[in-house]
């Protein structure tokens, strides 16, 4: 199931609110009702806090308030995703609290109707709720699992070489197509995926801009990166001949990326979410003047066929992908560990120069620099009496140098330029993508 950014859904707070999209904790709610709540002590009640979720009123959740299910009908503001998140967040803390609950009641239970209740709630959780096994000294000595079990999420279908890279970063792992950037990060955010992979920067199109604004309005960790060759093919229904295309769809990135063959086709672009999406789109429609630039393997998937093989403007296409997760990794030097930090300056001569040399003096390897407007201050106007009113566009930096956070030089540079820039923030400390990357190849 793909993750779409979903309208707002109206839930009455009489109903018990299911704590995750899990079949399990459904049915587990739903025969919960049917125990019927209101004949549990009141007691008892303010116990069960983890049965519903509760709307703020300001479009966020909270958790934290007492169970007490009142007759008022809310109206969830926030998205499905949130909803499912509140959910798959509490739905831990329910089975540990039903745990205690139930032990509550075998060492406490006194009032006849109260043993009544709370006995079948349990019997009932009992049945329906199975609850980790506790961790063994086998579990730990198991191999890492790289990748498998985790659910990562991606931007785009099946057969985008977002997917590819999501398999590349963490093979085995089950790959969670989004229909757009911010739903990956919301998917991690809101615990639906464990880790999201997303495109930064490519050697022909440059930097995907819409990443760097987002890395900056989440709180994702930045754990790692992967490259991989982009391998591009013009993508048409079965018999179709390229001079018969009319235009070409695919992701602005791939169209970029193939400038010169467009322009000798001589077609209209458009462009669309992600290249499979394309793809897709084609075979769903039955376009017949339409092409495609997509990968081999999204040919495959929606049966069309491959009208142009490595119509890249160069064979050496790659892009970089971040891998995002909600907690970072402890850094290390024993390997090359890269980071990514993001500061703003106040406006001065020389103030990136000095911001820049923090870096130069310990002779540290810049490998990006990005510079993005900051959305909140789009401008600074500063009276000056001689010269009338100045004004400057506010800027941030992102930078990505090589070293460890645990490396004392990076922690000094870092110290050095927290103390002159107004803003700074590290996104993560990640070891480097050393896996050679060719130049792509055919894959038919
Ligand atoms: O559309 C896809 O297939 C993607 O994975 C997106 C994307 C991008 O955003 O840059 C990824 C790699 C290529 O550079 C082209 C497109």
């Amino acid at each position: 199931m793909a993750l779409h950014m979903c309208p707002s859904l109206t839930v009455s707070s009489t109903e018990l609110v299911y704590l995750s999209s899990g079949s399990i904790q459904k049915e587990a709610a739903l025969s919960l009702k049917k125990v019927r709540l209101e004949h549990l002590p009141k007691k008892r009640m303010a116990r069960l806090p983890i049965l519903a979720a509760h709307n703020t009123g300001n479009g966020s959740w909270s958790s934290q308030s007492p169970g007490v299910i009142s007759d008022t009908t809310h109206h969830l503001q926030g998205r499905h995703a949130d909803w499912q998140s509140s959910c798959a967040v509490l739905s831990s803390q329910w089975a540990s609290q039903v745990e205690k609950e139930s032990l509550a009641v075998d060492l406490h239970a006194d009032a006849s109707d109260e043993k009544l209740a709370t006995t079948s709630f349990r019997d009932t959780l009992r049945d329906l709720v199975t609850f980790p096994k506790p961790l063994s000294i086998i579990d730990f000595s198991k191999p890492p699992s790289h990748g498998s079990e985790l659910r990562v999420a991606y931007q785009g279908v099946p057969g985008a070489y977002s997917e590819s890279a999501a398999s590349k970063a963490y093979p085995n792992c089950e790959a969670v197509p989004c229909d757009q950037f911010e739903a990956a990060f919301q998917a991690v955010e809101l615990w639906l995926a464990d880790r999201a992979v997303l495109p930064l920067e490519n050697s022909l199109g440059g930097s995907i801009h819409r990443n760097y604004d987002l890395l900056l309005r989440h709180r994702l960790h930045i754990v790692g990166e992967v490259q991989i060759s982009v391998h591009h093919c013009l993508l048409g229904l079965p018999g179709v001949k390229k001079e018969h295309l009319k235009r070409v769809i695919s992701h602005p990135q791939a169209l970029a990326q193939c400038e010169h063959t467009l322009s000798k086709l001589g077609v209209a672009r458009e462009a669309v979410d992600d290249t499979a999406g394309a793809a897709q789109f084609i075979a769903a429609n039955n376009l017949r003047d339409t092409g495609a630039i997509a990968s081999a393997r999204a040919a495959e998937l929606y049966g069309l066929d491959i009208l142009a093989d490595g119509i890249q403007d160069d064979s050496g296409n790659v892009t970089r992908f971040l891998m995002l997760a909600r907690e970072p990794i402890i850094p290390r030097t024993d390997r090359r560990f890269k980071t990514s930090i993001v500061f703003a300056l106040e406006e001065e001569a020389g103030a990136l120069f000095k911001a820049l040399s923090v870096f130069a003096l310990r002779n540290i390897n810049l490998t990006k620099i990005e510079s993005r407007p900051q959305r909140k201050r789009p401008l600074r106007v500063v009276d000056d009496r001689n010269h009338g009113v100045a004004k400057y566009f506010e800027y941030l930096f992102f930078i990505d140098f090589e070293a460890s956070m645990a490396d004392p030089r990076a922690q000094n540079a870092l110290g050095q330029l927290q103390e002159f820039a107004s803003f700074l923030r590290v996104l993560g400390s990640y070891p480097m993508d050393m896996t050679p990357v060719g130049p792509s190849v055919s894959k038919s």
